[in-house]
């Protein structure tokens, strides 16, 4: 479903892209014929109600959910031109970096979290320069710098996610899954995080899956709503329900029940 959006296929090609992708755990179905165009150096919030599968979605993209052997998927999802099956999981998962809801820094220094993933993935670079650079790009670096060798378990939750996402961002991902990455901070770190963001998109591509509305309409550039149904046999499954330009979601949905959710009468 990818709708109304002026740009999308003339000007931009989609970076990532799902063909009728359905997924099972269990054999009971949690995704149905999702097709969906993420766009690059956007931020693509998906939004929707509690388990309508949006976690399960992009955990796909990074092929994590394969780790699980009740998972199967049906229909395709590219990465560019190729279909990500034919990639070496390991390169998947430093194309597509995770931040996760709760922080959840090694229990290592700062300056550990940062370049055990750069040995890890055999850098070739200076690596303090790396660690330096990732910790300025997520505003870090002026609030750890003289305590680079203390434990990252010392951090406040919002500096914690703030590493997590440096982390993340050394290996020079091309895009980053974020699933519910502010809902264990307070508001101040939520809205430093929203800065940040804001800020990436120019470097990546982002795919955020976030309950808060709030910060879906200000920092998204797309929304995707995901619903469930219930199936003739009484099983619920997720689907696709809209997706536009986040101000269209926001103030000009087609469908009611997307009118309802945003604004929080579901
Ligand atoms: N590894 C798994 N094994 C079996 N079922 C799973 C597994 N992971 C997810 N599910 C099921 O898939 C459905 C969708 O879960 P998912 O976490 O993707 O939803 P969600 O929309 O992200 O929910 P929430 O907003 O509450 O985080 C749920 O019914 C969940 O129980």
């Amino acid at each position: 479903m990818n709708l109304n959006l002026e740009y999308s296929p003339l000007h931009q090609r989609a970076i990532l892209q799902t063909s009728d992708l359905s997924v099972f755990f269990n054999k009971a179905q949690i995704l149905e014929n999702i097709n969906l165009k993420i766009y690059p150096h956007k931020i693509t919030a998906i939004i929707g109600p509690s388990g309508c599968g949006k976690t399960t979605l992009i955990r796909c993209f990074n092929r994590l959910n394969e780790l699980c052997n009740q998972f199967k998927r049906v229909g395709q999802i590219y990465m560019g031109d190729r279909e990500i099956s034919q990639l070496n999981s390991v390169e998947i998962r430093r194309q597509v970096g995770m931040v996760f809801q709760k922080p959840n820094p090694f229990p290592k220094s700062i300056y550990d979290n940062i370049a055990l993933g750069l040995r890890v993935n055999g850098y070739q670079g200076d690596i303090d320069e790396c660690v330096e650079y990732s910790l300025r790009q997520v505003f870090l670096w002026d609030e750890v710098k003289n305590n680079l060798y203390r434990s990252a378990l010392n951090l406040s939750g919002g500096q914690q996610q703030r590493l997590c996402i440096a982390r993340t961002l050394a290996l020079k991902p091309d895009i980053i899954l974020m699933d519910e990455p502010c809902s264990a901070l307070d508001p101040i770190s939520t809205a430093r995080i929203d800065e940040l963001l804001y800020e990436l998109k120019h470097y990546y591509t982002i795919i955020l899956v976030t309950h808060n509305m709030q910060q879906a309409s200000r920092i998204s550039d797309l929304t995707a709503f995901f619903n469930i149904k219930t199936t003739e046999t009484g099983e619920k499954v997720g689907y696709l329900s809209e997706y536009d330009k986040t101000e269209v979601i926001f103030h000009h949905p087609k469908q009611q029940a997307t009118q309802e959710y945003v604004s929080r009468r579901f």
